[in-house]
């Protein structure tokens, strides 16, 4: 293993963003699934060799990506991804834990459009990790406009990370119904309270929801057409098929299969999560008007 030495895997629009942002001090190499003329790149076996990892592919792809490509051999990793993974509704914390120890992991939460990131504006990141000693080493390769937060909430930060693409999707919608300012703020401020509570169930803290990992990414994201789980709210409200909105995306939007993993989840324990349960009616099908009826009965 290369001592120091620091690689990022996929290079969608966060890991590049990501790339650039840790290039501003260091040398940090790139590598992903397609081979891209950036400069850094390398292939996945030279990346693997790295001490320091930021893995940055789909949520529902990690867990068969580990099982193909991981071997643990004592590198720290980041994780960058945002999502529930649907097929068995596990947090990604849990499908790591199969391949890499807790104290060597941690998770990226906060509000970070790559978009900006990789203009160098300036945003604050949390470092989620059982490790404090971990959170400070991946601290140290931040650039000095990007400031990294230390949280030992995991759950919370994953929940929060994870929900929040969600609650954007039902963000998009309210605003390609044309229902108001009114509406939206009612229905962000109910979303926050409701991923509280379901992140409550699994043993996260009440201050992540109210930092940058909770309310700081769902109020970026629930009010922005530069997300992407937005857009496909927006899509969905003017009656266009799921299948059509990603072909015109062209990128993840993590929401869709997160709010299967939620819904499956809110079922099973018992949690109340209409929003939510809502997002996934309405992405199988459901007529959006009638979400809001529901969404208003008392
Ligand atoms: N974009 C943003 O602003 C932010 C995104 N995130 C999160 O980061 C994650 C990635 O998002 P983003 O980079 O924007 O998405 P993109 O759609 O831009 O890129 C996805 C990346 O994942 C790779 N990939 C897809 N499927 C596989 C697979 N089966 N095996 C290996 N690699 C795969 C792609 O590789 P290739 O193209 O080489 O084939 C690509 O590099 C998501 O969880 C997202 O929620 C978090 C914060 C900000
Ligand atoms: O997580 C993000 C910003 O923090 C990006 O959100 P989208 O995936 O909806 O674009």
């Amino acid at each position: 293993m290369k001592n120091n030495s620091i690689a990022v895997i996929g290079a969608g629009k966060w890991g590049q963003a990501l790339h650039f942002a840790l290039s501003q001090k260091q040398e940090a190499f790139i590598t992903s699934r397609t081979p891209r003329d950036i400069k850094n790149f390398v292939d996945l076996k030279t990346a693997l060799e790295c001490e320091y990892l930021i893995i940055a592919i789909p949520a529902q792809e990690i867990r068969a990506w580990l099982k193909e490509n991981f071997i643990f051999k004592g590198q720290k990793i980041l994780v960058a991804s945002k999502g529930i993974e649907a097929s068995s509704g596990e947090f990604l914390n849990e499908i790591y834990a199969e391949f890499v120890p807790n104290k060597n992991i941690g998770f990226i939460s906060g509000p970070s459009f790559a978009a900006e990131v990789i203009q160098g504006l300036p945003c604050a990141l949390v470092l989620n990790s059982d490790s404090k000693k971990l959170f400070k080493k991946f601290s140290a390769f931040f650039p000095t406009f990007i400031k990294t937060y230390y949280s030992s909430d995991v759950i919370g930060a994953e929940v929060a990370g994870a929900y929040k693409n969600v609650l954007a999707i039902a963000s998009g919608i309210c605003e390609g119904l044309h229902l108001g300012k009114n509406a939206q703020a009612s229905l962000i401020a109910r979303g926050l309270v409701e991923m509280e509570r379901f992140g409550r169930f699994f043993g996260s803290k009440k201050s992540t929801f109210l930092g940058l990992s909770g309310a700081g990414d769902l109020f970026l994201t629930a009010n922005s057409t530069m997300s992407r789980n937005y857009r496909v709210g927006l899509g969905l409200a003017s009656n266009k098929k799921i299948n059509e909105i990603l072909k015109d995306l062209g990128e993840v939007a993590e929401g869709i299969k997160t709010a299967d993993a939620i819904y499956n989840l809110s079922i099973k324990h018992e949690i109340y999560t209409p929003i939510a349960n809502e997002v996934k009616l309405i992405l199988d099908g459901k007529n959006p008007k009638d979400s809001l009826k529901d969404l208003l009965k008392h």
